[in-house]
């Protein structure tokens, strides 16, 4: 069953066909990679999975409701959690604060200082974060300011703050971007480990080596348009793919 479904969705920006005609299948369970060159469309269509841009034509459907015109909150709240390039935590706040936040948002839809003293002190929410930070890997440094962190750990911590909200759809923009190869692979481990959560994931990737230890599926994005699409052991052979990809280069 599908959990997202793109159809015909188009995007131009002042002439710039972003996105053309693009249909995608996301099936429950998956990992469903979104591959291709510099300015193929795919963070303009991550995009239009979290309300931060409307498609001009087509439709983005998520458990069968269409998102279009939902804010991005709503989305969130619908089960859609996103991992950015560039990580969204709160430096001045402890690892166990920053993991407890979105479970405030996710309930109240809004901060508020009240409503963040009965979630600090709920032992419950407590309890929860200490465990999605042991499953990243970062209990030890619960305590600590996360603007402290290593790069990479600035990711695991951006991921747990994801993890806490029980997301069924969780979209990966790069998550390996700017990492050294060991870090790389911890993050394709912890990717795996969470993998068995049964949470759905999207994962726009450049690193093939992240695409082809992760991935069920790969769909291929060139000039906006998805050229191919199937199992990663059918694209790494497909000659339109290594055409459009790496310019006729052996992925
Ligand atoms: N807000 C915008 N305004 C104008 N043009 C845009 C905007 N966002 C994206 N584009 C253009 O749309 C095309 C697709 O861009 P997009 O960022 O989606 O590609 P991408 O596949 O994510 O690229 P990369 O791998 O480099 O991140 C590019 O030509 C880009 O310059």
């Amino acid at each position: 069953m599908s959990i997202l479904s793109v159809n015909n969705v188009n995007k131009s920006f002042a002439g710039l066909k972003a996105l053309n005609q693009v249909n995608l299948e996301v099936e429950e369970g998956s990992v469903h990679a979104i591959i291709g060159p510099n300015g193929a469309g795919k963070s303009t269509l991550l995009n239009c999975f979290v309300g931060r841009l409307i498609p001009d034509t087509g439709t983005v459907n998520f458990l069968g409701q269409s998102l279009l015109g939902i804010t991005p909150h709503a989305i969130n709240q619908a089960g859609v959690a996103r991992v950015f390039q560039t990580p969204e935590i709160f430096g001045d706040l402890t690892l166990l604060e920053n993991v407890k936040i979105p479970t405030l948002a996710k309930r109240d839809g809004a901060f508020s200082l009240r409503a963040w003293s009965r979630i600090d002190q709920d032992s419950l929410v407590t309890d929860k974060a200490e465990h999605i930070l042991e499953d990243v890997g970062l209990i030890e440094k619960r305590d600590i300011l996360a603007g402290s962190l290593s790069r990479g750990d600035k990711r695991r911590l951006e991921l747990a703050m994801c993890l806490v909200q029980d997301p069924k759809l969780l979209l990966l923009d790069e998550p390996t971007a700017g990492m050294s190869r060991a870090d790389t692979n911890n993050t394709i481990d912890l990717l795996k480990r969470i993998g068995e959560r049964g949470i759905t994931k999207i994962v726009i990737e450049h690193d093939m080596h992240v695409v082809f230890s992760l991935a069920t599926k790969v769909s291929v994005l060139a000039q906006g348009t998805v050229i191919a699409e199937g199992a990663p052991e059918d694209m790494k052979g497909d000659p339109r793919v290594q055409e459009a990809y790496l310019g006729g280069a052996h992925l």
